[in-house]
C-alpha cells in the first residue's frame, strides 16, 4: 500500500496501549525462539518472541503464511517446546498439553464414526471422570444448546455442514473448561456468511465463559471484529512480533456500526500496510 499516512494512527495506538489490561497475566511468552534442525542446517522459525496475555483477553495473531504462527501456538498448547526462552502459564513453564489449554483446528478433527453428541461426550467423560453418566449427558446437552446444535445431536460429522462441524469442535474444546482456547484459523474453510455467524457465536461464548482466546486468522476484518489486541508477526525466518494493535471498539460489538466507524478503517489500513508494504511477503509459495 502506498501513500498511507500512519502518523495519526501511531499516536492513537501508543495512546490505546496505555489502557489498563483486562485481568491478571495468565500467559507469558518470554524471549522465545524455535529452531528446527533440517538436512540443510538449523532453521530458525521464531526468534525473540515476547507477549503477555491477560486473563479473559481475546488475542488474534496475524502474519504471512509460514511465519510461525502455528509454531508459536503449538508451544502454548504444549505440543512442542521452545528451543530458547519460556512459555509460562500462571508462572509455570508449559512442557506438555493439558486440559487447561484446548486447541481447535481448521479441519475440525472430529471422530467421524461418532455423533456430534458422542464427540463432545468423549471430552466430558475424559475430564469429569467422577461425575455420573446422567450429569455428563446433561453437560453435553447444554454445550450442544450453546452452539445451537440440539437438533443435530445424533448426526455424524459427514451429515454436518462445515460450520456445524466447527461448532461441535468448539463445544468439545469448551467441554473441558479450559483457561485458554487456542484456535488455529478455525473459520478459514467456511463461507463468508457462516463465518460471520460463527464469529458472533464465538464472541457470545467468550463473554459467557470468560475464557482467554488465542486465535490465528488471515482475515484482518475478523481480527478487528473479535480481538482486544491484534498481534502482527514479521516474516520469517526468525520471525517475531512486529506490532500489537489495541482494538478500542466497545463490546458488545455490532458489525454494522463497526464498519461505519472511521477508526475501523484506520486500524484496517494500518494492519494492511504492515502486512503488504512493511512486511510484504516476497517468497513464492
Ligand atoms: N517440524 C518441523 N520441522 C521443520 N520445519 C518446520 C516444522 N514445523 C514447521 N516448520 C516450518 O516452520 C515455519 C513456520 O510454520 P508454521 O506452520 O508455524 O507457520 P504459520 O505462520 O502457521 O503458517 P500458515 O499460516 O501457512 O499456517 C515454516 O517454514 C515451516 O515449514
Amino acid at each position: 500500500m502506498t501513500g498511507f499516512n500512519t502518523d495519526a494512527l501511531v499516536h492513537q495506538i501508543s495512546h490505546t496501549q496505555n489502557q489498563k489490561p483486562k485481568g491478571d497475566p495468565l500467559l507469558v511468552i518470554e524471549d522465545v525462539a524455535k529452531v528446527y534442525p533440517t538436512p540443510e542446517g538449523n532453521h530458525t522459525v521464531l526468534s525473540g518472541v515476547n507477549l503477555t496475555v491477560h486473563e479473559g483477553e481475546f488475542i488474534c495473531l496475524i502474519g504471512h503464511s509460514g511465519c510461525g504462527k502455528s509454531t508459536l501456538l503449538n508451544m502454548v498448547a504444549g505440543f512442542s517446546r521452545p528451543t530458547y526462552g519460556n512459555v509460562l502459564l500462571k508462572g509455570q513453564r508449559i512442557t506438555e498439553p493439558g486440559p487447561d489449554r484446548m486447541m481447535v483446528f481448521q479441519n475440525y478433527a472430529l471422530l467421524p464414526w461418532l455423533s456430534a453428541f458422542e464427540n463432545i461426550y468423549l471430552a466430558v467423560d475424559a475430564v469429569y471422570t467422577d461425575r455420573p453418566h446422567s450429569k455428563k449427558k446433561e453437560m453435553v446437552s447444554e454445550l450442544l444448546e450453546m452452539v445451537g446444535l440440539t437438533e443435530s445431536a445424533d448426526k455424524k460429522p459427514s451429515q454436518l455442514s462445515g460450520g456445524m462441524k466447527q461448532r461441535v469442535a468448539i463445544a468439545r474444546a469448551l467441554a473441558i473448561r479450559p483457561e485458554i482456547l487456542i484456535l488455529d484459523e478455525p473459520f478459514g474453510a467456511l463461507d463468508a456468511i457462516t463465518k460471520e455467524e460463527l464469529q458472533e457465536e464465538l464472541l457470545k461464548i467468550w463473554t459467557e465463559y470468560r475464557v482467554t482466546v488465542l486465535m490465528i486468522t488471515h482475515d484482518i476484518d475478523e481480527a478487528l471484529f473479535l480481538a482486544d489486541r491484534v498481534v502482527m508477526m514479521t516474516n520469517g525466518p526468525a520471525a517475531h512480533i512486529g506490532e500489537v494493535l489495541d482494538i478500542p471498539f466497545q463490546r458488545p460489538r455490532n458489525r454494522a456500526r463497526l464498519i461505519e466507524n472511521p477508526q475501523y478503517y484506520e486500524l484496517r489500513n494500518y494492519a494492511l500496510d504492515f502486512l503488504y508494504r512493511r512486511f510484504a511477503h516476497t517468497e513464492v509459495d
